[in-house]
């Protein structure tokens, strides 16, 4: 999967631009507060109906207008697509695959699978369980079509368990729910269970090369003790639940855990080597995919430079132009990504205040 041809229409500060990027590495170059990120967040907008950067989507509309469009020509395994998406200030949105109009989003993510390194990427280790459940959600959605139906299934119950528990209702009655919610929620887990399983599998080699000195052990956990009934532990729970308004344990709170020894990984490594484990995690996601559904991902990287070593800039270069995928990489400085480069990227565009030229 890659893109053939991007068009950005009112995405910050870029008001038009037309890029026809190749298959293999991109390079966009520019100085700081040129648009460069703006380009990579619009091929995530496009992606994922959101942005990477900013919780309100109105913030990526170019102040001046009321809507941005997006527009790509994709070269899929099955084909070319074309995919448009347009978003208005109120909210609306508009997306078309190959003209005809997309209702769920979901559509977006299995149409152009993303994965982004940005600076601030690191944070997936630092900050609570979200960020890392939502990683692992990324690769259950695509490696297995039912996990998508079940995961919406489990959390209305949830919704609905929470609002019960809120109106003080009985265990009996909350009792009707909690069979739904076990049905869906080992659903989920078994899913979620299979896909950290695998990824692993792929992860043990990426880190090999990026951390070869360190022993790293990634393991999911579910969100509850996984030698006790889900069933049994909702009714053990009931009475905890009810004061507190909310279901305590479930697969609400699943979580991937990254360890060196008996130490979270942010006590035991630096922010470079951090850095380096958030880029093997994204790749092994990638190449996962590429192996269950011979799907490539688009790799978005932003900033690449920062906080990498040569040696290791180098390093992370190789493992990505090797996954066969296209990739977009930012840098203020080009030389900085070309010097670290076997070959030649395969394009490069400059960027200066929202305008974007090819380089020759
Ligand atoms: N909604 C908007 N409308 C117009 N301009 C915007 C909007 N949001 C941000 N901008 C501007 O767009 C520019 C592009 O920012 P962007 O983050 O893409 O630059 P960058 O080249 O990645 O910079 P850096 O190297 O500092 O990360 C900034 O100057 C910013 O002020």
């Amino acid at each position: 999967m890659s893109l053939a041809r991007l068009n950005i229409a009112n995405f910050r500060n870029i008001l038009s631009a037309s890029l026809q990027p190749e298959s293999g590495l991109n390079l966009i170059y520019g100085e700081n507060g040129s648009g460069k990120t703006s380009i990579l967040e619009a091929i995530y907008f496009l992606g994922m109906g959101r942005s990477f950067r900013s919780h309100l989507s109105q913030r990526v509309i170019n102040i001046e207008q009321d809507n941005l469009t997006l527009f790509a020509q994709l070269e899929m395994q099955t084909g070319e697509a074309k995919l448009g998406l347009r978003r208005f200030r109120n909210g609306e949105i508009d997306v078309k695959l190959d003209g005809d109009k997309v209702k769920r989003l979901s559509v977006l993510a299995e149409t152009l699978p993303i994965q982004v390194i940005t600076p601030e990427s690191f944070s997936l280790l630092f900050e609570g369980p979200k960020a890392r459940r939502q990683f692992i959600d990324w690769g259950a959605f695509h490696s297995d079509a039912s996990f998508y139906q079940a995961w919406v299934n489990t959390r209305r119950i949830l919704k609905q368990r929470n609002q019960l528990l809120r109106d003080g209702s009985s265990y009996s009655t909350i009792q009707f729910w909690d069979k739904e919610l076990v049905r869906y929620a080992e659903q989920v887990t078994s899913i979620r269970n299979q896909y950290v399983d695998s990824l692993n599998e792929l992860l043990k080699g990426i880190i090999g090369e990026f951390l070869p000195r360190v022993d790293i052990k990634v393991s999911f956990t579910r969100g509850w003790d996984s030698k006790t009934d889900f069933a049994e532990l909702l009714e053990t729970q009931y009475h905890r639940d009810l004061s507190s308004g909310n279901t305590g344990s479930g697969p609400h709170k699943a979580d991937l855990r990254l360890r060196v020894g008996n130490l979270p990984v942010q006590d035991a490594l630096s922010r470079g080597q951090l850095k380096l484990l958030v880029c093997a995690l994204r790749i092994a996601q990638g190449k996962l995919l590429q192996e269950q559904q011979n799907k490539h991902s688009i790799y978005l990287v932003d900033d690449l430079p920062s906080e990498l070593d040569a040696q290791h800039r180098q390093l992370l270069l190789k493992q990505l132009t090797e996954t066969g995928a296209q990739i977009f990489v930012t840098a203020i400085d080009p030389v900085a990504i070309v010097d670290s480069l076997a070959s030649p990227p395969s394009k490069m565009f400059h960027v200066e205040h929202g305008q974007v030229t090819v380089v020759e």
